[in-house]
């Protein structure tokens, strides 16, 4: 057999319907290790995968210089710039960043991520984001439009507001805002909304979004016929892993329509559970919002006989919110994640480990990731508007387990109960996020008058780049057992395995 690496990246949309999952599948590579080349192949194979779609894939258009640039800025600043020549500020399409840039001897080393079983070194480089010198849209002509999708995070109105403010820069005048979310595409009642720096100015003082959100919405096609109909030019869509999968589909009917058309994605979760990024704006602001929470159960178990502060924290299928609350908080004993299963019941239970806590220490703290043992409670095929699966209350149930356990066993507990869900993403980001929200609100200006279409930008090994949509929205960030993140959490909780 020929040796090489078959990657085939596979895009099956559903234009025309809303589906539930995300639209886009990736058939893992196969790789031959007996070949010599089989690192050249793969590497190869990851330029491909990680190539940013671009305007000139499907158009004959031509780029001209960039109206962006801060050597000599007009008293207006409005983009009538400066002699591109002696501005050294672009970034070269061909700067790149590491995307990994651990060196693992071992499979077995903690948190290993290795290609090959010596776990060979083989760079993946990816595409630095910032300004191009060279643009693909007059800007004058340019209508831009900005959406926020799914549910809220802290620093929407950071990013909308830095978007414009970068429009803006280059010389946009028509930047128009997409009321909640997809849904404003189509609906009647809701009007686009006009966008320009005095709106914008101060809106980063409140949390929530100027546009506002939803979930589900129309069908793609319906959507695209609308973009054209508005006639947008570029599309930046603020949202999560539906959002994007949403904008990718966008991204590519406009490609089978030949619309020149730029959809950019700003990742938006405070769940954190975007692939290949260090986080997503709006989850620094959503631990710290999370510790308060933590500190309240503390403070009522503590002040109680035998208290118990039980918290739950948002995480539908990743535990990132959970743990780095239960790290930076440093009160927590028991931490659960949904990817890390536990039994409540029985001689390593949870409920055991409890009646330790409370017969050593005389009071507990607990937190639980929403998604988190899922499989103790009555499945439920109900979806909601996007079609995510609605979960049970795992707080809710824990409560009365554990009431129901101390009461059968004889031994008082008192159990206090605190719920934050929409108290963490409800407020304004704070002073790290809105750092984040600023650059990535910015680069994604950068790169949709670069002429990329159907990327994202984010933050990988404290560099900032650009992706494809389809290599993120493959599947949920999730939190890695065998990583050290997780057992620096156990280490700090002390907590036991509750199998
Ligand atoms: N696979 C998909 N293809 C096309 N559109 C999608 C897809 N999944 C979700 N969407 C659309 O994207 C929007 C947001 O999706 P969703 O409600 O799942 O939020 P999200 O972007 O994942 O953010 P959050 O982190 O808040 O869940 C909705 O309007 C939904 O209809
Ligand atoms: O109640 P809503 O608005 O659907 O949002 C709940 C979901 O939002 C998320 O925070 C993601 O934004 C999930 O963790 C959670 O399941
Ligand atoms: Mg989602």
């Amino acid at each position: 057999m020929v040796p090489q690496v078959v990657r085939r990246l596979k895009r099956i949309f559903k234009c025309a319907s809303q589906v539930n999952d995300i639209s886009v599948e990736v058939v893992k590579p196969e790789i031959d290790f007996k070949d010599p080349d089989w690192k050249k192949h793969f590497q190869e194979d990851f330029d491909n995968r990680f190539r940013l779609p671009h305007l000139t894939d499907i158009l004959d258009v031509k780029p001209r210089p960039t109206s962006f640039s801060l050597k000599s800025r007009g008293p207006l600043g409005d983009g009538n710039g400066a002699p591109m020549d002696t501005w050294y500020g672009y970034v070269n399409d061909d700067d790149r960043a590491l995307l990994k840039v651990i060196k693992f001897a071992s499979p077995n080393s903690a948190g290993a991520e290795c290609i090959d079983p010596d776990c060979s070194w083989v760079e993946q480089w990816v595409h630095r984001a910032g300004p191009r010198k060279q643009i693909y849209y007059e800007p004058k002509e340019v209508k831009a439009a900005i959406v926020t999708c799914g549910g809220l995070c802290p620093g929407l109105n950071d990013v909308i507001r830095q978007i414009v403010f970068t429009l803006e820069k280059y010389g946009v005048k028509n930047i128009v805002g997409i009321q909640f979310g997809y849904r404003g595409f189509c609906d009647e009642n809701l009007r686009e909304v006009p966008l320009s720096h005095q709106v914008v100015q101060n809106i980063n003082l409140a949390g929530g979004s100027l546009l506002g959100v939803s979930r589900g919405g129309p069908s793609i096609s319906d959507i695209v016929d609308s973009i054209q109909a508005k006639a947008i030019d570029m599309l930046f869509v603020l949202g999560g892993n539906g959002t994007h999968a949403g904008a990718n589909a966008i991204h590519d009917e406009c490609c089978k329509r030949k619309m020149k058309v730029s959809v950019v994605g700003v990742p938006k979760t405070i769940d954190n559970d975007i692939q290949l990024m260090d986080k997503t704006f709006g989850f620094d602001t959503a631990v710290e919002e999370a510790q308060r929470a933590i500190n309240s159960a503390y403070i009522e178990a503590e002040s109680a006989y035998h208290g118990i502060g039980l918290v739950k924290l948002m995480g539908r299928s990743s535990g990132f919110i959970a743990m780095h609350a239960s790290l930076s908080s440093g009160q927590i004993d028991i931490c659960l994640i949904p990817e890390v299963p536990f039994k409540l019941e029985g001689p390593n239970g949870l409920l055991q480990h409890l009646e330790h806590l409370i017969k050593t220490k005389g009071k507990a703290v607990v937190c639980v990731a929403e998604g988190a043992g899922q499989e103790l409670l009555q499945k439920s095929d109900a979806t909601d508007a996007s079609g995510n699966v609605v979960l049970g209350d795992i707080g809710v149930h824990m409560q009365q387990q554990i009431k129901r356990h101390f009461k059968y066993i004889g031994v008082p507990a008192d159990v206090k109960y605190i719920d934050p869900t929409y108290m963490v993403r409800a407020c304004r980001a704070n002073a790290s996020d809105a750092i984040l929200c600023t650059v990535l609100g910015q680069n994604a200006v950068h790169g949709a008058f670069a002429g990329f279409s159907g990327i994202t930008t984010g933050i990988c090994n404290n560099h900032y780049v650009y992706l494809p949509i389809p290599e993120v929205v493959r599947s949920p960030r999730r939190v890695d057992s065998n990583s050290r993140m997780w057992h620096r959490c156990l280490t700090s909780t002390g907590q036991a395995d509750f199998h």
